[in-house]
C-alpha cells in the first residue's frame, strides 16, 4: 500500500512491517512524523494485551477502514498489571511481541498497521517498579458501579485499572478514534462512560465478537485450553445462541435467561460465574417485563481459564410475543 504524499513529495510505500516503538519518546516521534509527512490524516487506536488472533485483526480492518490508506493506525501491545487482581494470569498471561507483529505483517493491506507501542511496564508506570517502592500510579480512573457489578464483582479493581491504562494510552497516542471489541461488553461500555464522563476527546467504536466455526469466541486465553477443555467452553457459546434462540422465538426476559442456563447448568467441565440478562446500557439485569434490546453476558472457568461471552438479544413486546404468524390471539397462558 501506498500513501498520498503532501503535495510535491513522491508517494512512499508503506513499510511491510508495522514500526514497533517501546518509549512514549519513541511513540511521540513516530506520530509527529506521520502527521508532518500526511498533513490532515486520521488516528486510529487498537488496544490490546498483545498474543493476536483473528478478534483482534478485525479491530485493526476497523481501524483502517476508518482513517484510510494516510491515517496511521497504532496498535498498543501491553499486559496492563493494574487491571489483574492477586491470583489472576498476569505472570502466565502470553507475551510474544515479535509473533504479534509478525501477524500484522502478513495481514493484508486492508489490515494495514503503522506503528506497534508495546513499552516495558515500567515505562508506562514508573512508579511500579521496585525502586519506587511498588505502588504504581498514585492517581487512577475510578470506574464507579460499572466496575463493581459482573466482570467488576469478580475481579476487583480491573476496571479501575483497564480504565486508567485507557486514559493513559488515549493521552500518549491522541487518536481520532479508537476500537475496541464488543467480546468485552462490559469493558466497552465502562470505556465510553470514561470518555463521556470524564470529555475525553475520541470517537469509540465496536467491532462484533469473531467467532471461530464452531462458535468459539477468539480469545487470547483461549490458548490456555487443553482440546477437552475447548469443546466444554463451547457450551458459553452454544447458551447464548440458546438464549438467542429463545427471543427469537418470543420468550420474555425470564425465558431468555433460562434458556442459556439451561445449557450452562448441564455443561460439563463448566463451573459457571454469572450467566445474566442486562440493558445494554447500564448491565443491570434486566426486569422480568422488559422490552427491547438485552444483552446476554457469561463469564465462566473451563479447567483454569476464566473465559467470557455475550450475545445481544431482542425481547419482544408480549402482543407481539402472543401473536401466532396468523396474528391470532394466544392461546390462555400460552407463552410464545
Ligand atoms: N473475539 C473477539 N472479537 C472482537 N474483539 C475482540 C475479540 N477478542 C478480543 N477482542 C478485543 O480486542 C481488544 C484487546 O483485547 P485483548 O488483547 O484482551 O484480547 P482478548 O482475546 O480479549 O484477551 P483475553 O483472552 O485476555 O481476554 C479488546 O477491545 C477486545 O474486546
Ligand atoms: C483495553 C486493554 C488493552 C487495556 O489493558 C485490555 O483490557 C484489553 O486488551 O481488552
Ligand atoms: N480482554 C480484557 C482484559 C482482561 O481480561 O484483563
Amino acid at each position: 500500500m501506498t500513501t498520498t504524499p503532501a503535495p510535491g513529495v513522491p508517494p512512499t510505500p508503506r513499510p511491510d512491517t508495522p514500526r514497533v516503538v517501546t518509549t512514549r519518546a519513541d511513540l511521540r516521534a513516530a506520530l509527529d512524523g506521520w502527521a508532518a509527512a500526511h498533513p490532515g490524516a486520521r488516528r486510529a487506536v487498537v488496544m490490546t494485551m498483545g498474543a493476536l488472533h483473528a478478534g483482534h485483526l478485525e479491530l485493526v480492518r476497523r481501524a483502517r477502514a476508518e482513517v484510510g490508506p494516510d491515517g496511521q493506525v497504532v496498535v498498543t501491545d501491553f499486559v496492563n498489571p493494574l487491571q489483574f487482581g492477586p491470583g489472576e494470569d498476569f505472570e502466565r498471561y502470553p507475551r510474544d511481541v515479535a509473533a504479534d507483529v509478525a501477524l500484522l505483517a502478513a495481514a493484508g493491506d486492508d489490515v494495514a498497521v503503522d506503528v506497534v507501542f508495546a513499552p516495558a511496564v515500567e515505562e508506562l508506570y514508573p512508579d511500579l517498579g521496585p525502586a519506587a517502592g511498588g505502588a504504581g500510579p498514585i492517581v487512577r480512573v475510578t470506574s464507579g458501579r460499572i466496575g463493581t457489578v459482573l466482570e467488576g464483582a469478580s475481579r476487583p479493581g480491573h476496571f479501575d485499572g483497564v480504565l486508567t491504562v485507557v486514559l493513559k494510552l488515549l493521552h500518549l497516542v491522541r487518536p481520532d478514534v479508537a476500537v475496541f471489541g464488543a467480546k468485552d461488553a462490559q469493558q466497552l461500555l465502562a470505556v465510553r462512560r470514561l470518555v463521556a464522563d470524564l470529555d475525553v476527546g475520541v470517537e469509540i467504536l465496536a467491532v462484533p465478537t469473531v467467532r471461530e466455526a464452531d462458535g468459539l469466541a477468539r480469545s487470547s486465553r483461549n490458548a490456555y485450553l487443553s482440546p477437552a477443555e475447548r469443546d466444554e467452553a463451547l457450551a458459553l457459546s452454544r447458551a447464548l445462541r440458546a438464549g438467542r434462540d429463545a427471543a427469537d422465538a418470543g420468550a420474555d426476559a425470564p425465558g431468555v435467561l433460562a434458556a442459556a442456563r439451561g445449557i450452562l447448568d448441564a455443561a460439563d467441565g463448566v463451573e459457571l460465574d454469572y450467566v445474566v440478562l442486562v440493558d445494554p446500557a447500564t448491565v443491570e439485569d434486566l426486569a422480568p417485563g422488559a422490552v427491547g434490546p438485552g444483552l446476554l453476558l457469561v463469564a465462566a472457568r473451563v479447567g483454569t481459564t476464566r473465559l467470557i461471552d455475550n450475545a445481544a438479544v431482542e425481547i419482544a413486546p408480549p402482543a407481539t410475543r402472543a401473536a401466532d404468524p396468523d396474528g391470532r390471539a394466544p392461546a390462555p397462558g400460552g407463552t410464545a
